[in-house]
């Protein structure tokens, strides 16, 4: 039993966040709720949204049981191990910017936190040396009274190591390939890394880029220089550009290079016979 990892059965100190929050990164108080245990931090998010809850509310806990990725799949954790968090907003610019946002705040936190660079994966996986260390799962409905919301999921594998993980504990060994696709902040950094540390920097780099966009909407439509910086912050962070990639949408298959991104953060793929092909959905092989 050396060789695996057991999780640490150690529940999340939000008042240390709000701590941390308050006094240390300045930003912002936070109104965080927390579960222990919960089917999905989205889901409870998106009701709490669609009841008229205000923007900012945070949900996170220790461990989902039914923890929601892209595309339908699962997203599957490991009790303690993670952080699974989901935030209310009520963005007046369009979802494509939520996802530059929501990339690069991850990339920022976890510089903040483990001094290690991070990229990303058209359009929002975080990976590190090309294993994913995060997942984003952006949701957007309306509330009650007609407007929209949109909740912000993300889950970082913030501890222990994905090739020692206790498989027979969890349903990690679902995930086919695991240990050569994925990675932990701690296998990266070669250290144990606070997950209240990295939440409070999280909340603060989502909220500096959020707010600063929500402004130059209401005054420009989105045409400052607020959105073109992000963009260009977001552009320069892809590792998939510059690459030959596989796109699988369903069942279609799309080969060649990914040249560029648009300005609406859509993927430019150059395939063999030269045509180019706009992306706006699929996994990127
Ligand atoms: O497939 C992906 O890469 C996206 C994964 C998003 C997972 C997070 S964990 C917190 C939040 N709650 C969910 O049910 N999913 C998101």
């Amino acid at each position: 039993m050396d060789n695996i990892d057991t999780p640490p059965s150690r529940k999340l100190d939000v008042e240390r966040i709000q701590h941390l929050l308050e006094t240390e990164i300045l930003g912002t108080g936070k109104h965080l709720i927390y579960e222990p245990v919960v089917d999905s931090t989205n889901a409870l998010a998106m009701q709490l949204a669609q009841n008229g809850s205000e923007e900012g509310v945070v949900v996170l806990t220790d461990s989902q049981t039914a923890g929601k990725g892209r595309q339908g799949r699962r997203w599957v954790d490991v009790v303690g191990w993670n952080v699974l968090s989901s935030t209310v907003l009520r963005p007046l610019f369009p979802p494509y910017q939520l996802v530059m946002i929501a990339s690069l705040a991850v990339v920022d936190a976890i510089a903040d936190t483990c001094n290690v660079t991070a990229n990303i994966k058209w359009p929002n996986d975080v990976l590190i040396r090309d294993r994913k260390v995060a997942g984003i799962l952006i949701e957007t409905s309306h509330d009650r009274a007609g407007h929209l919301v949109a909740i912000l999921g993300i889950g970082v594998n913030i501890n222990g190591h994905i090739s020692r993980f206790d498989t027979t504990q969890t349903s990690l060994q679902t995930n086919q390939g695991l240990v050569t696709t994925a990675t932990t902040l701690e296998e990266e950094s070669g250290h144990v890394v606070s997950r209240e540390a990295f939440i409070a920097h999280l909340l603060y780099q989502i909220e500096t880029r959020y707010l600063a966009l929500q402004q130059e909407t209401r005054q420009t439509h989105g045409h400052g220089s607020i959105s073109r910086f992000i963009r260009e912050q977001w552009r320069a962070r892809l590792s998939t550009l510059g690459r030959t990639i596989h796109v699988h949408q369903g069942k279609k298959l799309l080969s060649g290079v990914a040249e560029d991104v648009n300005d609406q953060g859509e993927l430019l793929l150059r395939d063999h016979s030269g045509e180019c092909i706009t992306i706006t959905w699929g996994d990127i092989e």
